[in-house]
């Protein structure tokens, strides 16, 4: 079967050449598999461009299937897949079907972590060669398929029937910018720090450079409207279950107004970093092999009884110290999808902090004057909706996107 090797020489600490040459190579060539070709990414999006060529320079006859070793992080990962799509988009009839075998080569290196947790031993096993050893076990493979989220994010501002662009409403059409994720689309106070995390990217390598770009984030609210598009569940704390709330598609999607501090979803992961676990229902609760869901954790400040309703900047002061507190517990196993605000009579519980949802997807409609809440990452990419444009994320049918992905985990 046509093999070839990927690496990202800058993803995360640099070492994927050292990997790749040292451990990768001489472990596939004593199991005798030798890559038909062994590439280095040189530049952001060409590893889009690197596997389509490859695959163009198969003969038909042996593309139907093809193995990736992909030494990298999730963004590499995530470049690839959307570089698929759009050639499958143009393309009809039969299309590779994509095995990766993946080596955590990035930063956070969500993908993996959630296929392959970190140990909980010391003497355990690291996992860095996993995906690998199950490729070459040959009787032990375990093949993940890959759920894509799409989302539409508009290129132009609405033009609104009645406005003075468009007085007598006339329809307008819409341009739009669409993007893949395969592991997490968020908005509020995670887009804002993939957002300012890039610029830190060349002085602090490491994960570090998140918590220095959250600091500078973490009293900001952001102000839209979230539309949940059914059939929605919502996580209930105390029985620990899944419920329905909203039952088909056809339904009027769950609105949650803002302000939020936190928004974002996540498909085919629980972690976005080793031990940051934060939708631990992806794995605790799995959904069925095929749902088109993603999780979606929100956080509404004013859900907490002791800021009155009020948003002033003592208020957000405190809620900064509630909202770290509560996401810290992301790395204590995922704990924080069970806080709590204080009851308010001292009889019955409070409302959950993290509102957790099962979705088929989501809107996003920020307020035209909170620029911060224009902002969206899919995958670590980073995109800015024009003012008041409308942000809309769904997962995918397979029949839809046509492609077959997969990981060996
Ligand atoms: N030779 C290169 N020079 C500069 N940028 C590159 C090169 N090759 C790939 N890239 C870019 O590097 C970016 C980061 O890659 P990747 O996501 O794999 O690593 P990471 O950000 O360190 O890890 P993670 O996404 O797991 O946090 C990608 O968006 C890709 O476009």
């Amino acid at each position: 079967m046509p093999l070839i090797v990927v690496y990202n020489p800058v993803s995360g600490d640099r070492t994927a050449a050292k990997l790749t040459t040292d451990t990768i190579l001489p472990l596939l060539a004593a199991h005798n598999v030798i890559p038909d070709k062994v590439a280095a990414t040189e530049h952001a999006g060409h590893a889009g461009t690197l596997l389509l060529s490859y695959i163009d320079s198969l003969a038909v006859s042996v593309r139907a299937e093809i193995t990736l070793v992909l030494v990298s992080g999730d963004g590499t990962l995530h470049e690839i897949v959307n570089a698929l799509r759009s050639a499958r988009s143009k393309q009809e009839g039969p299309f590779p079907i994509l095995r990766v075998v993946l080596i955590p080569g990035g930063t956070a290196n969500a993908l993996h972590s959630t296929l392959f947790p970190p140990p909980t031993s010391p003497t355990a096993e690291p996992t860095v060669l996993a995906s690998l050893h199950s490729f070459l076990s040959g009787t032990t493979q375990r093949l993940v398929p890959l759920t894509f989220a799409h989302t539409s994010i508009p290129t132009s501002p609405p033009v609104l029937p009645g406005s003075s662009e468009n007085p007598d409403g006339a329809p307008v059409p819409t341009t739009s910018s669409d993007v893949v994720s395969i592991v997490v689309t968020s908005t509020a106070l995670h887009a804002a720090i993939l957002h300012d995390s890039e610029a830190l990217r060349a002085s602090v390598p490491g994960i570090e450079r998140y918590k220095m770009a959250a600091r500078q984030n973490e009293t900001t609210w952001y102000r839209a409207r979230a539309r949940l598009l059914g059939p929605v569940q919502r996580y209930d704390v105390t029985t620990g279950a899944l419920v329905t709330v909203v039952t088909a598609e056809e339904e009027e999607p769950l609105e949650l107004s803002g302000p939020f501090a936190y928004f974002l979803s996540t498909v085919n992961v629980d972690r976005l970093e080793p031990l940051l676990r934060i939708a631990p229902l992806q794995r605790a609760l799995p959904p069925p092999p095929g749902a088109k869901t993603m999780d979606v954790l929100a956080v509404r400040p004013l859900r907490d009884p002791s800021l009155e309703g009020k948003a002033g900047e003592g208020e957000r002061k405190r809620f900064k110290e509630r909202l770290w507190g509560v996401l810290g517990g992301a790395y204590q196993d995922g704990a924080h999808i069970k806080a709590r605000y204080d009851s308010q009579d001292g009889k019955t519980e409070g409302l959950p902090v993290v509102e957790y949802f099962r979705v088929r997807g989501w809107e996003w409609i920020p307020e035209e004057d909170d620029e911060k809440a224009h902002l969206l990452c899919a995958d670590g990419t980073i995109f800015h909706a024009p003012k008041g444009g409308k942000i809309t994320s769904t997962v995918l049918a397979r029949t839809t996107h046509e492609l077959d992905i997969s990981v060996y985990a």
